[in-house]
């Protein structure tokens, strides 16, 4: 990979985001490929494995600015950064060629890699990995994360609930960041498919974490935090490119 290009699992859009704090927003997103975790549910595979590593395409922040810009027809609108991670690629010269253009930006992360660059971005979505994924979220990384971003963008957290840790674990969050806004979104059991367009999901479980998310919140007068469904995977499943 030469140095200063993206390595590109896939770009595509215009969609809605589909999660967190810009539910509904209409945005390109550019999916880098590589990650430093391994979540075991995540629904992004294709982006994180190294067995589809021939599929991520190194690219030139040009390149990629040109295939965003196809995709929007030049109009201006939030482009989406996910992954993978993200931050471990080096997206500043998009970021800044972009905002030139009037463009703005929204990258999620699970927050394990800070970078100066979060500043430049409009939203940074950071996403604490909880028990269930089998990771182990480093807090000192995470308030890295925040402090770099201290002034620039807006911040949220967003963290993933399949169960009663990880609802602790949300709670325990929500503590050490009391004024950033939180959201939760219930987990998506199914195995993800990559290749599989018209892969099957577990409404049913999806919605029944949903229900029991909100009993939860209300229950405990958790009146800060918010629940959102990814809406994306309600409409479409876990459709690659969508
Ligand atoms: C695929 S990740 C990519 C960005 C970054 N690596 C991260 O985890 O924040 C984007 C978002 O999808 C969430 N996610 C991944 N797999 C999921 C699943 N099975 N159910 C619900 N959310 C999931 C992640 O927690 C994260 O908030
Ligand atoms: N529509 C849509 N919304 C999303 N929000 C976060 C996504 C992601 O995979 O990072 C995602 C995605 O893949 N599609
Ligand atoms: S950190 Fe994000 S992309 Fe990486 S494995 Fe976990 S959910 Fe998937
Ligand atoms: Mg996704």
């Amino acid at each position: 990979m030469s140095v200063g290009s993206i390595r590109v699992s896939e770009i595509f859009g215009p969609t809605i985001q589909g999660e967190g704090a810009l539910i509904g927003l209409p945005t390109v997103f550019v999916r880098t490929g590589g990650c430093d975790f391994r979540c075991s549910w995540c629904d992004s595979l294709h982006a994180v494995d190294s067995a589809f590593r021939d599929q991520w395409i190194p690219m030139s922040t040009e390149a990629v600015w040109h295939k965003v810009t196809e995709l929007s027809g030049g109009k201006p609108l939030t482009v989406s950064l996910s992954g993978g991670n993200p931050a471990i690629q080096p997206l500043r010269p998009l970021i800044e060629l972009g905002h030139s253009q009037g463009y703005r930006f929204a990258l999620e992360t699970q927050g394990s890699v800070a970078q100066a660059w979060f500043r430049d971005l409009d939203i940074l979505v950071i996403s604490p990995k909880p028990p269930s994924s089998g990771m182990l979220t480093d807090w000192d990384q995470v308030d890295h994360c925040l402090h770099l971003a201290a002034g620039g963008p807006e911040v949220a957290l967003k963290i993933v609930v399949f169960d009663d840790a990880d609802y602790e674990f949300a709670q325990r969050a929500g503590e050490r960041y009391p004024q950033t806004p939180l959201f939760l979104q219930p987990g998506n059991h199914t195995p993800p498919p990559p290749d599989d367009d018209n892969a099957r999901i577990d409404i049913d479980g999806v919605m029944d974490r949903m229900h029991w998310l909100v009993a939860k919140v209300t229950a405990d007068q958790w009146f800060t935090a918010r629940v959102l469904p990814q809406l994306h995977v309600l409409l479409w499943g876990n459709k690659r490119g969508v």
